[in-house]
């Protein structure tokens, strides 16, 4: 442990003071250590761009999990096209540790919207970022992806546009997804565990408005005032009433939601 805590920013200065020199991207700052990597925001010069560089933490370098998790995220990147995903753009090992280079997404996370800027969401607003969300699980889920970690922190909006990013967790599943739903919808390699995270995440973006009058504590579908239908997808999402059998059948009832009482 000790060693651990002397190694890893010993690793991170070297890193840090070699990489740079030796590549043409310019480091601007480093912005998060997760359990297995720390990533890096930087800039091309030639290209007059920013992107995002992750490298393994030195500490898992001998973790197996680390290692695939890493290729795994390497090549779902790879693979996924669509502009909602950071595309990959380069790839390679610095002195044995793996690194990768992506697409730097603009924009602020919701978690950011929320708790640092006060932002607040209402009912309309927070189903409609959910059903645009969901056009573009459904691409991951189309391709037999599962995110694994669709959280605040992992979605972020320009205004305009939400990109998903920290495919970390993700993971490939071979088989369709109502064969896989038949197995342990709980399970959480399975398609509906996103389904599951994406309440949450709804559940976020509602609280956001929520005031609390009383100090007791009570279950959300009592402190948050919402349309029965909302509640009833919500829980639907959750899995405490029958859930969602695909992401696309939940898209569908939630389109019928908005339009129903919105449009
Ligand atoms: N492609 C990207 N575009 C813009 N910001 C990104 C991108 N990828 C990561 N980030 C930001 O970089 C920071 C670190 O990202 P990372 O994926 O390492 O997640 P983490 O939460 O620090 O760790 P963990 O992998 O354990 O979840 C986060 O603040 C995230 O918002």
């Amino acid at each position: 442990m000790v060693i651990r805590s002397i190694a890893e920013p010993l690793v991170d200065w070297i890193f840090i003071h070699s990489f740079f020199k030796e590549e043409r991207w310019q480091l601007k700052r480093k912005i998060g250590k997760g359990s297995f990597g720390t990533a890096y925001l930087i800039y091309d010069f030639s290209e007059n761009r920013f992107y995002i560089l992750k490298r393994m933490n030195y500490h898992k370098l001998r973790s197996g999990e680390a290692r695939s998790s890493f290729t795994i995220e390497t090549q779902l990147l790879d693979e996924l096209q669509d502009g909602a995903f950071p595309a990959l753009i380069d790839q390679g090992n610095w002195r044995g540790l793996p690194y990768i280079i992506m697409e730097y997404k603009a924009g602020k996370t919701f978690e950011e919207l929320i708790f640092s800027e006060g932002k607040v969401f209402t009912e309309q607003e927070s189903f409609l970022i959910v059903s645009r969300l969901l056009t573009k699980i459904i691409e991951l889920h189309q391709r037999g992806i599962i995110h694994r970690d669709l959280r605040i922190p992992n979605v972020l909006t320009d205004g305009e546009c939400l990109s998903i990013i920290d495919f970390g967790l993700a993971r490939k599943v071979e088989k369709t997804s109502s064969e896989k739903e038949e197995e342990n919808p709980r399970k959480p390699v399975h398609f509906s565990s996103d389904l599951y995270s994406l309440g949450h995440f709804l559940l976020f973006l509602l609280y956001s408005s929520y005031q609390a009058t009383i100090k007791k504590e009570r279950p959300w579908d009592e402190e948050l005032t919402l349309l029965p239908e909302s509640k009833r997808i919500i829980k639907k999402l959750l899995m405490s009433d029958v859930p969602f059998q695909s992401s696309s059948e939940a898209l569908s009832e939630i389109k019928k939601h908005i339009e129903k009482q919105w449009e």
